[in-house]
């Protein structure tokens, strides 16, 4: 199987009051194609500042990183934008859906941003929302959803353009233990029916089991 990620020896530093504080010590991760893979660590064990690392939008960070071959470490802001665009699918603790959009615009939007035709955007918008339970909800603004079906939708945006990578952090930690696990179920059948690989942070052990391999950050480095 290729390696769609590759991270190399990645450090990330935070310099506080003249103190800098080494959150990233040296990663090392390879993520396959179509591999879901939990990021597990205890709150402020740096979860997400890897993910920004492979996120690809903050700097600051030393080492090598690779996305599906190409080395990202040097790449200038287009190169890296087009790889966020085509290859990368977000998802967060709060949903960030856009307030004046129904569900389904919300889905079709990325897609029209690569130049997806309307009508194609907006079959796979419903196909998406179908099968994450929501087909009873497209029109609906946000604010006319709950907090697990609004999270649905954010998962639905992700993974709207085909990516070939997603990642997400703590994506049900907005939610109750019930919703929590119906919607990280979704979400895994989807990615696994679509074929995407995902890094999905948690400090909830349980729902890291639910995914295919589990790596734990440790004193910055990765443990497996
Ligand atoms: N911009 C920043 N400036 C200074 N320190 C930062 C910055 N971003 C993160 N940190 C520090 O880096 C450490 C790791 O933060 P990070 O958000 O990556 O942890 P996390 O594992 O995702 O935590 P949580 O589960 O609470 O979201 C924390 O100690 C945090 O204070």
């Amino acid at each position: 199987m290729n390696n769609i990620a590759t991270l190399t020896d990645v450090r990330r530093s935070f310099v506080q009051a003249d103190i800098e504080i080494s959150v990233l010590r040296g990663v090392n991760l390879n993520i396959k194609a179509g591999e879901v893979v939990a990021l597990v660590g205890p709150s402020g064990s740096g979860k997400s500042t890897l993910l920004q690392a492979l996120g690809l939008l903050e700097g600051g960070f030393t080492g090598s990183i690779q996305i599906d071959g190409e080395e990202m470490a040097k790449a200038d802001s287009t190169q890296r934008t087009l790889v966020r665009r085509d290859k990368l699918g977000f998802i967060y603790q709060f949903h960030h859906l856009l307030p004046d959009f129904s569900a389904t615009e919300n889905v079709i939007l990325p897609q029209m941003i690569i130049g997806t035709n309307r009508q194609d955007a907006e079959l796979r918008a419903q196909k998406l929302l179908t099968s994450l339970g929501i087909g009873h909800r497209l029109s609906h603004r946000p604010s006319q959803l709950s907090g697990g079906e609004q999270q649905r939708v954010a998962v639905a945006r992700a993974l709207a353009n085909r990516p070939k990578l997603i990642l997400a952090d703590e994506p049900t930690g907005n939610l109750d233990e019930k919703t929590a696990d119906i919607v990280l179920n979704q979400f895994l059948d989807l990615v696994r029916n679509e074929g995407s690989a995902a890094l999905v942070a948690t400090h909830n052990e349980r729902l890291a089991q639910k995914m295919d391999r589990q790596v734990y950050l440790h004193n910055g480095v990765l443990e497996f």
